[in-house]
């Protein structure tokens, strides 16, 4: 036997594992709606303009490759807290955060996990949505974090399962920790109203509930970066101390830069800065620094008034992209005469549409129209395009009359 004859194979990741089978998909129809990557409507990747621009006066300064701090580059990350909290935000200002650059939203997530797990005194489980992006589960267990579930999604309705959620809110121990998406709740693309946002932030503060709320689409749901930074700012109007991951990948469309920002909000300075020189010990055994190429460029964008502006309207352009492309599919659904309510298309919001499909209809998609979805039904509508929504119509059509 060799040193690692037990080692098993491992399944393919049920995100990233569509999209390699996409690929040796020969149709020439075939559609890719598995990743949560925005496409535009020639389903070609789409480099924001202000992203372009803000790299060129970056590249234009010829800045050296010497490592960034571990906790990245300061202009970075404050500008990164100050646009998820407001410029407003009394934490901001009484410098309760604790904010490190991290590797995208999936490393501002493993830096909390590795946190918590090492100084969490409470209930130590963290609760996530049912469902939840699929990669929480692995980020917080390999972190030693044992993970639990609380009501979500409805699928009667394809809608918000509230009284669920609120019954379970008042189940969980006291202490533990509760993960919430903060916008475009993946993979359901269903949000609570600003109304129930609130009735939840009371019931975690009731409850003494600690939140990890998670930012990977600011700008990316609705087009208005205040507007889908509501729940955190209501979380820390509400007095909450909680934790914040936050991505550039999609609402900058950073993806492989791996542009993200980890932030505790602390009780006082005081706790602060011993959080922070605990968080700066976990980064340093992880990874050490992150990469500066992504952060000097988002760093570029959030400290010019015109690139920020440039920017503002290209998250913009995405989000409606993504808005008008649900109604066409929806629209192309009813005009092929289905029987089913497809309202929940048009209701759901940011990257992703929770169809309601079955495994065995997904499988059919796969097979016999070369459309690729993951396994629960849901779809990146970044994916749909003004070109492919007949015949991406027509396939689900025939998979569900
Ligand atoms: C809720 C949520 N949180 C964090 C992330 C982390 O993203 P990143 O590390 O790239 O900043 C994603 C990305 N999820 C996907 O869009 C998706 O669900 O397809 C995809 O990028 C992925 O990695 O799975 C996400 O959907």
């Amino acid at each position: 036997s060799t040193w690692f004859s037990e080692v098993q194979m491992g399944p393919p990741d049920a995100i990233l594992g569509v999209t390699e089978a996409f690929k040796k998909d020969t149709n020439p129809k075939k559609i890719n709606l598995g990743a949560g990557a925005y496409r535009d409507d020639n389903t070609q990747p789409f480099v924001l303009p202000s992203v372009r621009e803000a790299e060129k006066r970056v590249l234009s300064r010829n800045l050296d490759k010497e490592y960034a701090t571990i906790i990245g580059i300061p202009e970075f990350y404050n500008k990164a807290i100050e646009l998820a909290l407001g410029k407003g935000s009394k934490r901001l200002a009484a410098k309760h955060n604790v904010t490190a650059q991290s590797i995208s939203g999936t490393g501002a997530l493993r830096i909390g996990a590795a946190f918590l797990a090492k100084f969490w005194k409470g209930n130590r489980e963290i609760y996530i949505p049912s469902p939840s992006w699929g990669n929480h589960v692995p980020i917080f267990e390999h972190a030693g974090l044992p993970v639990n579930r609380y009501r979500y999604y409805d699928k009667d309705t394809c809608a918000l399962d509230f009284s669920g959620l609120i019954e379970d809110l008042k189940k969980i121990p006291e202490k533990s920790i509760v993960l919430l998406h903060a916008c475009a709740h993946n993979p359901t693309g269903v949000d609570p109203s600003l109304e129930q946002w609130r009735e939840i932030s009371a019931l975690v503060k009731k409850r003494n509930l600690y939140p990890f709320i998670d930012m990977a689409y600011q700008g990316f749901a609705t087009g208005d970066i205040d507007r889908d930074a509501q729940a955190v700012r209501t979380f820390e109007a509400d007095g909450h101390d909680f934790c914040l991951a936050q991505s550039f990948a999609k609402n900058m469309g950073l993806y492989g830069e791996r542009a993200g920002a980890f932030t505790v909000v602390c009780s006082d300075e005081e706790e602060a800065a011993r959080v922070m020189s605990q968080v700066k010990i976990l980064i340093r055994g992880l990874y050490s620094n992150p990469p500066v190429h992504g952060a000097r460029i988002a760093a570029e964008i959030l400290n010019n008034e015109d690139l920020r502006a440039q920017w503002l309207k290209d998250v913009k352009l995405m989000a409606d992209r993504i808005i008008d492309v649900r109604a066409q599919l929806k629209n192309n659904l009813i005009k092929l005469g289905s029987s089913q309510n497809w309202d929940h298309i048009v209701n759901q919001i940011g990257m992703f549409c929770f169809t309601g499909l079955k495994p065995e209809q997904v499988q059919k998609l796969i097979k016999d129209h070369s459309v690729y979805l993951t396994n629960d039904g849901r779809v990146s509508m970044a994916g749909v395009t003004s070109k492919n929504v007949e015949y991406l119509a027509e396939s689900i059509h025939k998979v569900t009359k």
